[in-house]
């Protein structure tokens, strides 16, 4: 059981990805070490490692200055029920129609409700954050306004659970999922076959629209995106060749701060803005192709 923690922040994933590297060298090596990018925008990085024992200040203090990081902020954790933690905080996610568990909440799903099974896994997208939460209403939305996409896109697929809740209520859609980050594919197609959506969502690795199977089976009618501020604006022109008129994006991924310099770039794209809806400090634009 993990009982002391040390975190800090630097910018850039290669030294993050370095110092967490050194933490893991160390001899009294920490149980565990985290790496994540903070995701507003700042291309800050936050290190984390767990030790069982309190851990040396003055390495701490060698490494982080080594890797060009803020010191290590250290705490001492409180003895916790890990199990029930992590039951706690990934608690089912409603998001209108949809119903979104982990396995250890399968007896709860309601009546009635699209259930899409996620395991807390290290690809993102388990329906928790503002983010996915957004994009999964605006689609519950203009599903109930009898919107009925045939061909479905998600962009930045994660675990896959935009692609999943598309393909459980329009069983005649083609629906692709593809991601950048290989090991959000394979978690992407575990979740896919979970959910006995196998052969209803193709996933596969790229870069935005950068994948022949994207390219041949555009226009889309519907594409979700949900990835950060940069990559949405560079993604504008492609995403409006690759939606035919009348398609619709669910964007989000971005702050509700960030979201005028989204809609300019889209609206100056060829996108029309039919609804936005911020939930804390994250936005989900939903954009009519013109
Ligand atoms: C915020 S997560 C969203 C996951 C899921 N769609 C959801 O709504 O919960 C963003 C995902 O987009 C992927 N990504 C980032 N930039 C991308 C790009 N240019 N093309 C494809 N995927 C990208 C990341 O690897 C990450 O898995």
């Amino acid at each position: 059981m993990p009982t002391y923690s040390a975190l800090t922040t630097l910018p850039g994933e290669e030294p993050a990805q370095g110092l967490a590297a050194a933490l893991e060298d160390l001899d009294d090596a920490p149980l565990g070490v985290g790496v994540f990018e903070i995701e507003d925008g700042s291309g800050l990085w936050e290190v984390g490692a767990y030790f069982e024992e309190a851990p040396d200040d003055i390495v701490l203090m060698i490494l982080a200055e080594a890797w060009g990081a803020k010191p290590f902020a250290v705490s001492e954790l409180p003895e916790i029920d890990w199990v029930a933690k992590v039951r706690r905080e990934l608690s089912p996610v409603e998001a209108g129609r949809f119903f979104v568990f982990g396995s250890h909440d399968a007896d709860k799903v309601p009546e009635g409700r699209i259930a899409l099974q996620i395991e807390a896994t290290v690809a993102f997208g388990t329906g928790h954050h503002g983010t996915t939460l957004g994009c999964l209403r605006a689609f519950d939305r203009l599903f109930d306004e009898g919107f009925r996409p045939a061909n479905v896109a998600d962009i930045g697929c994660g675990t896959a659970v935009l692609a999943m809740a598309a393909a459980a209520v329009l069983p005649e859609a083609r629906v692709i999922a593809s991601d950048i980050d290989r090991v959000a594919v394979d978690v992407a197609e575990a979740n896919v076959a979970i959910n006995g959506l196998a052969g209803r969502v193709e996933c596969l690795e790229a870069a935005g629209f950068e994948h022949a199977v994207l390219h041949d089976a555009a226009p889309f009618d519907l594409v979700f995106a949900n990835i950060l501020k940069g990559p949405l604006i560079e993604l504008a022109p492609s995403m409006a060749a690759h939606l035919g008129t009348g398609g619709i994006a669910i964007l989000s991924g971005l702050l509700v701060v960030q979201a005028e310099s989204i809609i300019d770039a889209y609206v100056a794209a060829g996108f029309t803005l039919l609804s936005r809806e911020d939930i804390g400090e994250w936005c989900t634009l939903v954009l009519r192709r013109n």
